[in-house]
């Protein structure tokens, strides 16, 4: 699948009779890498769910969502039913969320997980389906496939877990790939290498990036662009650098002075932000258990 282009035009959604989205339009360019940003309870995960159709059925959506594939198709996704969602999953929508655990499945083997969805679109054999993941765990950078495929959940490191969730969203080769906070759970240097994993697939393998994150120097690694929400509103958007330099909107002043105060310790045994700092660069990469 090569990458489609991504057209948001006036997503609205409400929950109980209440709107959490108000009329939000974007695009996603084929190939980008676009991070959605924004307070707690600012609509992140809320649109990642909207586009990739996984809103509690009770949902009410209004406008449209669609996908531009490169030979013309288009695709509107609002529409579409479970089963229309289900087909399009793995192998044209890929996610990845915050916390691999929740993602994975504990009672089985990763190397069945990572090829679900290939299995799914491609039912492959025993033999096959082994080679894939050998292939996968590799492609992931996750050292000792062979160990990795064979070992449960449990068994690995939280890095190598994100890193087999991305495994499993990647393995049928999807064009869009949705991650919500996916390094949020992971410790600083792990976090650096599964970041660096984001931006050489979709550099490789044709793919486009919604990366949402509440944290302004994650999304400064990965994203070319960016939009700011606030209470289910946009409120900026624009280049990664542009908006960094001079961002306009009162929330977006007050995201980047805040992940700046995090960024800077006021005591040398203050252990600082998460993320290391804001705006210097990647933080050196660290060994990754
Ligand atoms: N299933 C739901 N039912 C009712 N309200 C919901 C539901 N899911 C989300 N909301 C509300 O919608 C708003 C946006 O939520 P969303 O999860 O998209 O925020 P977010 O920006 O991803 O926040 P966070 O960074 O804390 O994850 C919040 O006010 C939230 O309480």
């Amino acid at each position: 699948m090569t990458a489609p282009h991504l057209f948001v035009d006036d997503l609205s959604v409400s929950i109980g009779g209440s709107e959490l989205l108000h009329g939000l339009s974007f695009e996603l360019e084929a190939g980008a890498r676009l991070g959605l940003i924004g307070g707690s309870g600012s609509g992140k995960t809320l649109t990642a769910l909207a586009i990739a159709g996984l809103l509690p059925e009770h949902a009410e959506v209004t406008g449209s969502v669609r996908l531009r594939f490169d030979d013309g198709r288009v695709q509107e996704l609002i529409d579409l039913d479970d089963r229309g969602f289900a087909a399009l999953r793995g192998d044209v929508i890929g996610m990845v969320f915050q916390e691999p655990k929740a993602a994975l499945n504990p009672l089985r083997r990763l190397g069945r997980q990572m090829t679900e969805s290939l299995h799914l679109h491609y039912s492959l054999t025993r033999a096959e389906r082994h080679e894939a993941a050998l292939r996968l765990a590799a492609r992931v950078g996750l050292d000792d496939p062979a160990r990795i495929v064979r070992a449960y959940p449990h068994e690995v490191s939280g890095g190598q877990r994100q890193r087999a969730a991305i495994a499993a969203a990647i393995s049928a080769g999807p064009g869009l790939l949705l991650a919500d906070e996916p390094t949020t759970a992971l410790d600083v240097t792990v976090q650096q290498g599964v970041l660096r994993l984001f931006r050489e697939i979709t550099e490789s393998d044709d793919c486009s990036l919604l990366f949402i994150t509440h944290n302004l120097a994650v999304m400064a690694e990965v994203a070319d662009r960016v939009l700011v929400l606030d209470a289910g509103r946009i409120v900026e958007q624009g280049a990664v650098a542009d908006i960094l330099a001079a961002p306009t909107h009162p929330v977006t002043r007050a995201l980047i002075g805040a992940a700046a105060s995090e960024a800077a310790p006021t005591s040398e045994h203050s252990s600082g932000s998460a993320a290391g700092p804001a705006f210097e660069g990647p933080p050196a990469a660290g060994a990754e258990r």
